[in-house]
């Protein structure tokens, strides 16, 4: 298994509720969930705003400590690694962020973006390593020497993913990456990622509060409310017979698919 996941609970401090004198009361963002992934898979985390997503997947990647549970990533218990201890595995499970406008040094140019994490994990022959994940994502090499604002919303996002890949991760968490992108970028980004998981044999998990783009990528889904796991099944049967009522509800949100774009 890629992530197996046990009674996962995470709360934040109320801030608003802080008492003058003692601690703030803690409010639960995710109220014990259990959950594997499997190497390979393409699993699809959905939601609605503030059901738990983001911290999620913060939480798969160890940039949120849990406050109970536990969480393995290949076998490793992570739960409460501390830095240190995670250095040899930070590398094996990446990020892509859902504005790459503002997870993009603007100031870089995009050859030193990709360069960075790979410099901070010591990787060497990076000049190669960078043209190979620009290839790998479908840009010109050429466009290491641009900036993010010569480059279009889905060209950004894909140097987001380019900077991921070039560390040859096992395990990608997608969070809300398309969400900014107009259908036909989104069609792009989501054909790219589905053509680089069964080339890289990545793991995916991929956030979105939207079922129609879970739909054209993942093969199983796990649908989240107000921080707990209301239904998982494969996408299939999912859209086939969905058993939540959450989950109904966010299938009647999905808009029709255009005739007029030939890719829906
Ligand atoms: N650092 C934090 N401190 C306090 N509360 C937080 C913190 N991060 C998130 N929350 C709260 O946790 C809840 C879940 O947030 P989260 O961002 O995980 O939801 P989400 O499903 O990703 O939503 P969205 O789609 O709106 O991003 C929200 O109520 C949010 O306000």
């Amino acid at each position: 298994m890629m992530y197996e996941i046990s009674d996962l609970r995470l709360s934040f401090p109320d801030l608003n509720n802080k008492p003058l004198l003692g601690a703030a009361p803690r409010i639960e963002v995710l109220k014990g969930l259990s959950f594997d992934v499997p190497k390979g898979a393409v699993l699809g985390i959905v939601g609605g705003s503030g059901s738990g997503k983001s911290t999620l997947g913060r939480a798969m990647l160890r940039l949120l400590e849990p406050t109970a549970g536990s969480i393995k990533f290949d076998g490793n218990d992570i739960t409460h690694q501390s830095e240190d201890q995670l250095r040899g595995l930070r590398r094996r499970f990446q990020m892509i962020f859902q504005d790459p406008m503002s997870s993009l040094n603007p100031r870089r140019r995009v050859g030193g973006i990709i360069a960075g994490p790979l410099r901070l994990h010591g990787l060497d022959g990076i000049p190669a390593r960078i043209d190979e994940a620009l290839d790998m994502v479908g840009l010109p090499r050429s466009f290491a020497q641009r900036y993010p604002h010569e480059l279009s919303g889905g060209q950004r996002q894909r140097v987001g993913i380019a900077r991921a890949i070039a560390l040859r991760p096992d395990f990608i968490l997608a969070d809300e990456i398309v969400s900014g992108l107009d259908v036909s970028s989104q069609a792009q980004v989501l054909n790219l990622l589905g053509e680089l998981v069964r080339e890289l044999g990545l793991t995916l998990a991929f956030i979105s509060h939207d079922l129609s783009v879970i739909r054209r990528l993942c093969s199983r889904v796990l649908v989240l409310h107000l921080g707990e796991i209301v239904e998982e099944a494969e996408t299939a049967a999912l859209f086939a017979a969905p058993q939540a009522e959450y989950t109904r509800t966010l299938m009647n949100a999905i808009p029709l698919p255009d005739p007029d774009q030939p890719w829906e």
